[in-house]
Protein backbone atom coordinates (compact mmCIF):
# COMPACT_ATOMS: atom_id res chain seq x y z
CA UNK A 1 0.00 0.00 0.00
CA UNK A 2 1.06 3.62 -0.81
CA UNK A 3 0.39 6.94 0.21
CA UNK A 4 1.20 10.42 -1.57
CA UNK A 5 2.62 13.07 0.45
CA UNK A 6 2.73 16.86 -0.62
CA UNK A 7 4.33 19.78 0.79
CA UNK A 8 2.38 22.72 2.27
CA UNK A 9 3.21 25.52 4.11
CA UNK A 10 -0.15 27.14 5.35
CA UNK A 11 -0.38 28.43 9.05
CA UNK A 12 -2.70 24.66 10.18
CA UNK A 13 0.01 22.91 8.39
CA UNK A 14 1.95 20.78 10.12
CA UNK A 15 5.61 20.52 10.63
CA UNK A 16 7.64 17.89 9.07
CA UNK A 17 8.09 19.65 5.25
CA UNK A 18 8.71 16.64 3.16
CA UNK A 19 11.82 17.80 0.95
CA UNK A 20 10.73 19.34 -2.98
CA UNK A 21 12.70 16.65 -4.04
CA UNK A 22 10.83 13.90 -2.33
CA UNK A 23 7.35 16.27 -2.34
CA UNK A 24 5.55 14.07 -4.58
CA UNK A 25 6.80 10.85 -4.12
CA UNK A 26 5.09 7.41 -3.54
CA UNK A 27 5.78 6.57 0.51
CA UNK A 28 4.57 3.35 2.21
CA UNK A 29 2.43 4.11 4.46
CA UNK A 30 4.33 2.76 7.57
CA UNK A 31 7.00 5.22 7.11
CA UNK A 32 4.88 8.30 6.28
CA UNK A 33 3.19 7.28 9.72
CA UNK A 34 6.60 6.73 11.34
CA UNK A 35 7.26 10.59 9.89
CA UNK A 36 3.66 12.06 10.81
CA UNK A 37 4.29 11.45 14.51
CA UNK A 38 6.49 13.23 14.59
CA UNK A 39 5.62 16.24 13.13
CA UNK A 40 5.41 19.96 14.53
CA UNK A 41 1.89 21.67 14.64
CA UNK A 42 2.18 25.58 13.94
CA UNK A 43 1.48 26.05 17.20
CA UNK A 44 3.86 23.71 18.84
CA UNK A 45 6.78 25.06 15.92
CA UNK A 46 6.46 28.45 17.13
CA UNK A 47 6.54 28.11 20.83
CA UNK A 48 8.83 25.66 21.08
CA UNK A 49 11.23 27.04 18.84
CA UNK A 50 10.85 30.52 20.39
CA UNK A 51 11.94 28.39 23.66
CA UNK A 52 15.14 27.36 21.92
CA UNK A 53 15.86 30.92 20.50
CA UNK A 54 16.27 32.09 23.90
CA UNK A 55 18.76 29.70 24.73
CA UNK A 56 21.05 30.88 22.02
CA UNK A 57 19.72 28.80 19.08
CA UNK A 58 18.95 30.46 15.82
CA UNK A 59 17.20 29.57 12.41
CA UNK A 60 19.60 28.70 9.28
CA UNK A 61 19.01 31.01 6.62
CA UNK A 62 17.61 29.02 3.76
CA UNK A 63 17.30 25.74 5.26
CA UNK A 64 14.89 24.74 7.72
CA UNK A 65 17.00 23.61 10.48
CA UNK A 66 18.80 25.09 13.94
CA UNK A 67 22.13 26.02 14.50
CA UNK A 68 24.03 26.54 17.56
CA UNK A 69 27.58 27.31 18.82
CA UNK A 70 29.16 26.26 22.26
CA UNK A 71 32.26 27.21 23.75
CA UNK A 72 33.85 24.65 26.18
CA UNK A 73 37.04 25.23 28.21
CA UNK A 74 39.29 22.68 26.86
CA UNK A 75 39.02 20.01 23.92
CA UNK A 76 38.82 17.10 26.36
CA UNK A 77 35.34 19.44 27.88
CA UNK A 78 34.06 19.44 24.33
CA UNK A 79 34.72 16.30 23.32
CA UNK A 80 33.20 14.62 26.41
CA UNK A 81 29.97 16.74 25.38
CA UNK A 82 30.21 15.42 22.00
CA UNK A 83 30.66 11.65 23.03
CA UNK A 84 27.60 12.14 25.36
CA UNK A 85 24.74 13.43 22.90
CA UNK A 86 26.11 11.33 20.22
CA UNK A 87 25.02 8.22 22.64
CA UNK A 88 21.95 10.17 23.02
CA UNK A 89 21.89 10.56 18.89
CA UNK A 90 22.06 6.99 18.89
CA UNK A 91 19.14 6.08 21.17
CA UNK A 92 16.95 8.54 19.54
CA UNK A 93 18.00 7.38 16.35
CA UNK A 94 18.38 11.28 15.22
CA UNK A 95 21.65 12.91 14.83
CA UNK A 96 23.58 16.18 14.40
CA UNK A 97 25.45 17.84 11.50
CA UNK A 98 28.57 18.80 14.01
CA UNK A 99 31.76 20.44 13.44
CA UNK A 100 34.57 20.35 16.44
CA UNK A 101 37.49 22.58 16.46
CA UNK A 102 39.37 22.06 19.76
CA UNK A 103 36.99 24.00 22.57
CA UNK A 104 34.25 24.74 20.19
CA UNK A 105 31.24 22.68 18.77
CA UNK A 106 29.17 23.98 15.75
CA UNK A 107 25.57 22.05 15.51
CA UNK A 108 22.50 22.25 13.14
CA UNK A 109 20.01 20.10 13.69
CA UNK A 110 17.35 19.08 11.17
CA UNK A 111 14.96 15.90 10.37
CA UNK A 112 16.44 14.36 7.16
CA UNK A 113 13.84 12.43 6.73
CA UNK A 114 11.46 15.02 6.44
CA UNK A 115 13.69 17.64 4.70
CA UNK A 116 13.03 20.22 8.12
CA UNK A 117 12.48 20.23 11.55
CA UNK A 118 10.24 18.25 13.36
CA UNK A 119 9.67 17.23 17.33
CA UNK A 120 13.22 15.37 17.10
CA UNK A 121 14.74 18.14 16.53
CA UNK A 122 13.27 20.03 19.58
CA UNK A 123 14.02 16.53 21.63
CA UNK A 124 18.07 16.27 20.95
CA UNK A 125 17.88 20.54 20.90
CA UNK A 126 16.47 20.36 24.57
CA UNK A 127 19.03 17.66 25.36
CA UNK A 128 21.97 18.97 24.22
CA UNK A 129 21.11 22.46 27.04
CA UNK A 130 20.80 20.08 29.29
CA UNK A 131 24.50 18.75 28.51
CA UNK A 132 26.31 21.41 27.94
CA UNK A 133 24.49 23.25 31.21
CA UNK A 134 25.96 20.77 33.07
CA UNK A 135 29.53 20.67 31.51
C1 LIG B 1 17.81 5.17 8.44
C2 LIG B 1 17.87 6.03 9.68
O1 LIG B 1 16.85 5.65 10.56
C3 LIG B 1 17.65 7.47 9.33
O2 LIG B 1 18.56 7.85 8.32
C4 LIG B 1 17.74 8.41 10.52
C5 LIG B 1 19.12 8.46 11.16
N1 LIG B 1 19.43 9.74 11.74
C6 LIG B 1 18.80 10.86 11.36
N2 LIG B 1 19.23 12.05 11.78
C7 LIG B 1 18.66 13.18 11.38
N3 LIG B 1 19.12 14.35 11.82
N4 LIG B 1 17.62 13.16 10.54
C8 LIG B 1 17.12 12.02 10.07
O3 LIG B 1 16.15 12.06 9.30
C9 LIG B 1 17.71 10.81 10.49
N5 LIG B 1 17.26 9.67 10.08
Amino acid sequence: MYGLIFTHRSSTALHCPVSKFFSAQLLRNSSKMALDSHWLTSAEREQLVMELKATGWIEVEGRDALYKELGFKTFNQAFGFMSRVALEAEKLNHHPEWFNVYNKVQITLTTHDCGGLSKKDIKLAKFIDKVALAM
